[in-house]
């Protein structure tokens, strides 16, 4: 069985003591992790020591970076690399989310390093895919992503494959308030979990956890869940408010 992961994205918000009352609430909400479940806490990289000590004690609790290096060490001011990333007990790694794109010009073929450097530390990568909202009108939003997939991911081999989590963000539904309908998250689940089924087999394919990300919220987190192919949820906006956070967890 394949696990399943409501991850929390805190972007670039919050400030130290914010972001420990926020991780004491959650932990506080005694929220009841059946086996396979997992909530991951992606703060920002100043937070992340401080995140891994106070979620230490509860299993199923896992902490991410939002972003690393695509280079392992060396001259690159104000990069953070993945073994640094390791050093201090850091689990996952965001990769390719599409604000790290549109606003910091990531590519696919940097990504695929930086998937690499993250693999090669034992991190976990998130790999972020999803289509503009132009590519969803002009309902091209299959090869878009299956392109995203090819340029960052392919070069893998199968063993590797089973340590990566894809996240579909459909980039319209992004801090917008449109949510993608639990059938056009469910469509695109499934064609990704095809794509990999043809590149890498039926076995890799069904093992593969693909979460949905875009103002997905307590209120319809449920019905996205519920999609055969959605198995869990990256949360910006509402990971920031325990309530809101812990009642998406309650919905797997
Ligand atoms: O990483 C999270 C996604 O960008 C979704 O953000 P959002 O829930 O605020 O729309």
């Amino acid at each position: 069985m394949r696990k399943k992961i409501v991850a929390g994205n805190w972007k670039m918000n919050l400030t130290l003591a914010q972001g420990e009352q926020l991780v004491n609430d959650i932990v506080a909400a005694g929220i009841q992790l059946s086996e396979g479940q997992e909530v991951v806490i992606a703060p920002p990289f100043p937070y992340l020591t401080k995140v891994k000590q106070l979620t230490k004690n509860y299993p199923g609790i896992f902490v991410a970076a939002q972003n690393c290096a695509s280079e392992k060490s060396g001259a690159y001011t104000g990069e953070v690399a993945a073994d640094m990333l390791q050093s201090i007990g850091v689990d996952y790694v965001i990769l390719g989310h599409s604000e790290r794109r549109e606003y910091f010009q990531e590519s696919n073929a940097q990504l695929a390093k930086k998937i690499d450097q993250a693999l090669a530390a034992g991190i976990k990568p998130i790999f972020c895919c999803g289509e503009p909202l132009e590519v969803r009108k002009a309902e091209t939003q299959n090869a878009f992503v299956a392109q995203q997939l090819q340029e960052s991911l392919f070069h893998l081999d199968a063993a590797a494959l089973k340590n990566i989590v894809i996240a579909y963000e459909p980039i319209w539904a992004i801090g917008t308030g449109l949510t993608a309908s639990a059938q056009q998250a469910q469509d695109m689940h499934a064609f990704i979990r095809a794509q990999i089924a043809e590149k890498y087999g039926r076995e890799a394919a069904l093992g593969l956890t693909i979460l949905y990300g875009g103002s997905a919220k307590p209120s319809n987190a449920p019905e996205l869940f519920a999609c055969p192919d959605v198995d869990g949820g990256l949360i910006g906006g509402a990971s920031l408010v325990a309530a809101d956070f812990t009642a998406i967890v309650k919905s797997f």
